[in-house]
């Protein structure tokens, strides 16, 4: 229990490196309920239907999808989309996330007078209204980069955390809605968006509807991560593999060929074990693949996917593969350590992110 506990905290205190984190999926409860309660009493939804639903039971595939169906009428107003992400950034930074790479889908919504552009104006709004740490969002704040980061588990206004945007394409949007997104990446790349996410419910949509906007996005050099294998769905995830995006996340139903071929690419995976587990991509913690591809020494990463959806943190994906598969705390460092190299941003933050881990790491290993 004490074991338990001291390792626990260890985690925590680890820095860490964020790479798949959806903005809808990572509310708090607490915010969720208090916003259906606001619905609830305008009379736009009955709070008592979509409270158990909040509190959480099932969280199958399809079951995550009519949730997120949920959070969008609970979030999508500016406002709203503002708070979400302060807090976003917030709880990240608070379990020593130092560097969050934060993916969402610009919405248009016209009873909101919502456009894509203005709801990631309301995203970079509470990126930067965010108080408790301080968030380092451009480039040209490189003056800022030089600052030390806090001492671990020390005054939290001293702590810093980078955060960059990922804009995910949904797999319900036509051509030309990605192709919209892919440009709107493009507009915004002085504004911390660095990257484009392909997402949304497996079992929905086409490849090929969104193959455009992907190659548009490769030739403006934009990088580009994609949900990959979280169905079996064999002509996609050969397609996926040929395309060769720059990072994958989940890579659950490969077959053998597939898996060869993923090795041979050494695409970085995005693993998040806990989604994989509660949407049954992967059959148990134990038999996850993560095993597999951490033994093979393929690049990866450990990510929350939907910390709150499946409420869970980036320090207890942590501890559960300490947990599970027996790695020392020297292996886990090592493995936030080598995130870094997978993250979106440019090279002068990576250096900074690994004098980082450099300066901590002999503190936190012996
Ligand atoms: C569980 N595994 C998953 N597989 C595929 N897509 C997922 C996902 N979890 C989240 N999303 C995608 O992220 C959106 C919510 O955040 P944003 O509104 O973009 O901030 C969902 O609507 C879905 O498109
Ligand atoms: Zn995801």
């Amino acid at each position: 229990m004490e074991a338990e506990k001291e390792m626990r905290e260890w985690c925590v205190a680890l820095p860490k490196v964020e790479l798949h984190a959806h903005l809808n999926g990572s509310v708090r409860d607490s915010t969720l309920l208090e916003l259906a309660k606001q619905l609830g009493d305008k009379g736009d939804i009955v709070f008592e239907d979509v409270k158990d639903v909040i509190m959480k039971n099932g969280r199958s595939l399809p079951e995550c999808f009519r949730l997120f169906e949920l959070y969008h009428i609970l979030t999508t107003d500016h406002d709203t989309v503002t708070r979400i992400t302060k807090e976003v950034v917030e709880d990240f930074a608070m379990e020593n996330v130092v560097y969050l790479e934060i993916r969402t889908t610009p919405k248009n919504n016209e009873a909101k007078g919502m456009t894509k552009r203005s709801y990631m104006n309301a995203v970079i709004k509470g990126l930067k209204t965010v108080e408790a740490v301080e968030v380092v969002l451009f480039d040209s704040n490189s003056r800022a980069d030089k600052t030390p980061m806090s001492e671990l588990g020390g005054d939290t206004r001293k702590m810093k955390i980078y955060v960059r945007l990922l804009l995910s394409i949904d797999r319900r949007e036509t051509t030309l809605a990605a192709l919209d997104t892919v440009n709107l990446a493009m507009e915004m790349k002085d504004q911390g968006v660095i990257g484009i996410d392909l997402s949304g419910n497996p079992v929905v949509g086409e490849w090929e509807t969104y193959l455009p906007a992907l190659e548009h996005a490769k030739e403006l050099g934009i990088p580009i991560t994609i949900h990959c294998g979280e169905v079996a769905n064999r002509n996609e995830i050969r397609a996926v593999l040929d395309f060769c995006p720059q990072r994958l996340g989940h890579v659950c139903c490969l077959n053998d060929e597939e898996w060869k071929k993923l090795k041979s690419l050494m695409i970085p995976v995005e693993i998040c074990l806990t989604s994989n587990v509660m949407t049954g991509g992967a059959p148990s913690l134990e038999l996850h693949h993560f095993a597999d591809l951490y033994n093979a020494k393929h690049p990866l990463s450990l990510c929350t996917d939907d910390s709150g959806l499946f409420s869970t943190s980036l320090s207890n994906e942590y501890y559960l593969v300490a947990s599970t598969f027996g790695l020392s705390k020297a292996e886990l460092f090592q493995l936030a350590q080598d995130a870094v190299e997978f993250v979106f941003a440019g090279d002068e933050l990576k250096r900074s992110l690994r004098e980082l881990f450099e300066r901590v790491g002999k503190e936190l290993t012996t």
